[in-house]
Formats: structure tokens, C-alpha cells, sequence
């Protein structure tokens, strides 16, 4: 069996921070995971190297399910983004490794592959909707199936998934964090106008996705998904913060666009009402926030049994390591829906090279043994960890709000 004989944790900063797990073995096999947590990266990086790894020496590294369970169980604080995102790492580097050892791909141990690739939506973004609807078309011409679409509102001078950048959306910048306003009767005017300017622009053979970021209650998020209904959107995002699970029955009682929360969970805990109640119609649950590949299969494997769907998170902060895991899962899980594809910058792909790879709007993970994704340790050294912080909120009165 091989035998975990080290770990160690590189955090790089290749445009944006990332965290890698590097778990070594004593049969020369190595295995890698992601943990990164967007402006909080470094209570991760300590979680793994201060607390966590000293447990894994000496540990069977084939015993992915015990080593998770001792590490959820075991830590007494159970959940979290911070402990879940550090048992993810452990989850993936074990996955790659069992998977190395076996020489095959993940994806054919989850139980081979349900789906010729997995589709997934691009991001178009624009300052106004016309800008939007040009970058939709560029996606359209890479041959995208699905393509999220977010502009600048009228009036606010900045927004949430509205860059500038032409193919890459970094919110995480500067040394403190950003400040933003935000009024949501002039988002609530503008959004019905851009999907109605781009179903004329783009046609209906496009799947259109938009994500709200929290930023509603949940009758303005009912109000804005039946003013959405003419234009049969694939999903509306994060409608409402989703603490309150039950807050979402009353957004399904007035409209029928579908929903899309899950992003921020970190358990099926933040789930099973949801689920159970089919106030969802995708769960986005990712594979580095919510306990890694063994955990995200617990959450599909409910969610399959509501006819929810998979819609797992896949933005810039979630590195190629977390997109490499994401496409073995997602190309074996039954009840796939889409997944999320933020392209990364070129400095990032060189620190991270991957097998993964993307034709005709599908990706595929590949079929190198393991996950399929490794780390350039010497490359990555070039690139200091920089602090960087998401924006926040405010109402235009200044209330503190949602990002
Ligand atoms: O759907 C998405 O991709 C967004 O919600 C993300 O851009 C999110 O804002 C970032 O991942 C936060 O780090
Ligand atoms: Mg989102």
C-alpha cells in the first residue's frame, strides 16, 4: 500500500493567489489538490500545514474515504469553508494519486464516463448591453453551447461580474477591499432589457445563464425571475442569499426560471433542504469549497434523486487543479447539468499544466492516469503570494450589502 511519507503546501501567485496540496508517497506517486479560498487563502494554507498534515504521515494513502472521514469527524468543528476547503485538497491529491497508481484516469474509478464531455458556459461581460451581446457572439463563434451574461447597470459605476477584461474576470484585487454601490431598482429595470436584446441578437438555441450574486431578497428575486420567464433562461444564479434555504419557496412560487444556488456551500448540510424540497434546479457546490470529490458525489448522488442537477462553480479562483477534478466528476456523475469554465490567464495554465482540454463547447478531463493536472513547483516559485481581498458592498445610502 503506499504510504504517505510527505506533504507540503505551495501557494503561488501566477495573476491571482492559489493554494496547492502536494501529498508525496513512498512509492515515488504523488498527488496534488486544490485549496484556494478567494481573499482568505492563507487560513487554508495554515489549516493544511499547522493542523492537518501532521495527521496524514504514515497514513495509507488508498483510504480515502477513512482519511476523510478523520478529518471531518475528527477536527470536532465540523464544516465550514475553511476545513472543508482543506479536506478537499487532501480528497483530490488522494484521487490523483489512487488513480496514478491504478493508471487510469479518475473519472473511469467514478464508474466511466456518462457523457461524451461536459458542456460548459463561457462568460460574456460588457459595460452595456450591446458590448455583452458582441462578447456572447465571440462565444457563440468558439463554438460555446452556453454563455452566462452579465453587464453594467445604468447608473452604478461598477457591478459585479463586469471586468472590462475581454475573456478573464478577476474580482480579487488590491491590498484592502474595494468598495461598491449597488441599488437594485436600477439592476431589476436593466436585466429583463439584456436578455431581451440578446435572445433578438443571439437566438434561442443558446442556453443564457445570469447570475444575480446574492444580491436580491427573495420576492425581488420572483419578481425578476417571472420578468425573466419570456426569454427561458438556462439558470438565474444565487438569487438570494441561501442561508435561509426556506427563502426559496417563496421565489419558486412566483416564477418558473430556473435556479441555481451553491457556489458558497461547503456541505450537503447547505443543501438538503433545497434539494429535498426541489426549490433548486442546479446545485453548485464545487469540488474545492465543499470537501472534494468525495463529498460533491454525496451531494450529486441526493440532488439525483429530486432531479436537481450538477452546476458546479469553476470561476478564475478555482485553479486548473480544482477544474481537472471538477471534469472527472462531471464527466461520470449521472445527473451533470453544466459546468461552470472561466478561462484562466497563460500564466496560469503554464504553472499548472493539464490534460484537460475543450471542443465544441464540451470539456474533457483527458485521459492521463490521476486527475490529469500537476504543478510546475519551479514555475510556481516565481510568483509570490500577494494578499488580494473580493470587493464589498454598499447600498447607495451606504448600508453595508451583498458582493
Ligand atoms: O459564478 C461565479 O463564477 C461567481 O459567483 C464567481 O465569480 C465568484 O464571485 C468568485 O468565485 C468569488 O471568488
Ligand atoms: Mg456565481
Amino acid at each position: 500500500m503506499p504510504r504517505i511519507i510527505s506533504a507540503r503546501v505551495i501557494v503561488t501567485c501566477p495573476g491571482r493567489n492559489f493554494v496547492t496540496l502536494k501529498i508525496e508517497t513512498d512509492q515515488g506517486v504523488y498527488g496534488v489538490g486544490d485549496a484556494t479560498l478567494n481573499g482568505r487563502e492563507l487560513a487554508v494554507a495554515s489549516y493544511l500545514t499547522d493542523h492537518v498534515i501532521p495527521c496524514l504521515i504514515g497514513r495509507d494513502a488508498h483510504t480515502i474515504e477513512d482519511i476523510w472521514q478523520y478529518l471531518y469527524k475528527g477536527a470536532y468543528w465540523r464544516r465550514g469553508p475553511v476545513t472543508m476547503s482543506a479536506i478537499a485538497a487532501v480528497d483530490m491529491a488522494l484521487w490523483d494519486i489512487k488513480g496514478k497508481i491504478a493508471g487510469l484516469p479518475v473519472w473511469q474509478l467514478l464508474g466511466g464516463a456518462s457523457r461524451e464531455g461536459c458542456m460548459v458556459y463561457g462568460h460574456a461581460n460588457g459595460s452595456d448591453i450591446s458590448e455583452t451581446i458582441e462578447r456572447a457572439h465571440e462565444y457563440l463563434e468558439q463554438g460555446y453551447k452556453a454563455v452566462r451574461l452579465q453587464s453594467g447597470v445604468p447608473g452604478l459605476a461598477a457591478t459585479y461580474g463586469v471586468s472590462g477584461e475581454r475573456f478573464y474576470y478577476e474580482p480579487a484585487k488590491g491590498s484592502l477591499p474595494e468598495e461598491t454601490l449597488w441599488s437594485t431598482s436600477k439592476y431589476m429595470r436593466h436585466v429583463p432589457e439584456l436578455f431581451d436584446k440578446a435572445r433578438d441578437a443571439l437566438g434561442w438555441d443558446v442556453h443564457l445563464l445570469h447570475d444575480v450574486h446574492h444580491r436580491l431578497t427573495p420576492i425581488e428575486a420572483g419578481r425578476l425571475g417571472k420578468d425573466l420567464e419570456p426569454y427561458r433562461l438556462f439558470w438565474l444564479e444565487d438569487a438570494t442569499p441561501a442561508e435561509n434555504q426556506a427563502g426559496f419557496r417563496l421565489i419558486r412560487q412566483h416564477t418558473t426560471t430556473p435556479l441555481a444556488v451553491g457556489e458558497i456551500f461547503n456541505s450537503i448540510w447547505d443543501a438538503k433542504q433545497l434539494i429535498e424540497e426541489q426549490l433548486i434546479d442546479y446545485v453548485r457546490a464545487t469540488v474545492v469549497h465543499a470537501g472534494g470529490i468525495t463529498h460533491l458525489r454525496r451531494i450529486a448522488a441526493l440532488a439525483d434523486l429530486y432531479q436537481v442537477r450538477t452546476g458546479c462553480h469553476g470561476a478564475t479562483d478555482l485553479s486548473p487543479v480544482s477544474m481537472a477534478a471538477a471534469l472527472n466528476f462531471g464527466l461520470s456523475v449521472p445527473n451533470f447539468g453544466i459546468q461552470e469554465y472561466m478561462r484562466h490567464t497563460p500564466e496560469t495554465d503554464a504553472v499548472f499544466p493539464h490534460a484537460y482540454s475543450l471542443s465544441n463547447g464540451l470539456m474533457h478531463p483527458g485521459d492521463k492516469p490521476g486527475l490529469g493536472v500537476d504543478l510546475d513547483e519551479a514555475l510556481a516559485a516565481q510568483y509570490e503570494y500577494k494578499r488580494a481581498y473580493l470587493p464589498v458592498n454598499r447600498l447607495e445610502d451606504g448600508t453595508m450589502f451583498n458582493w
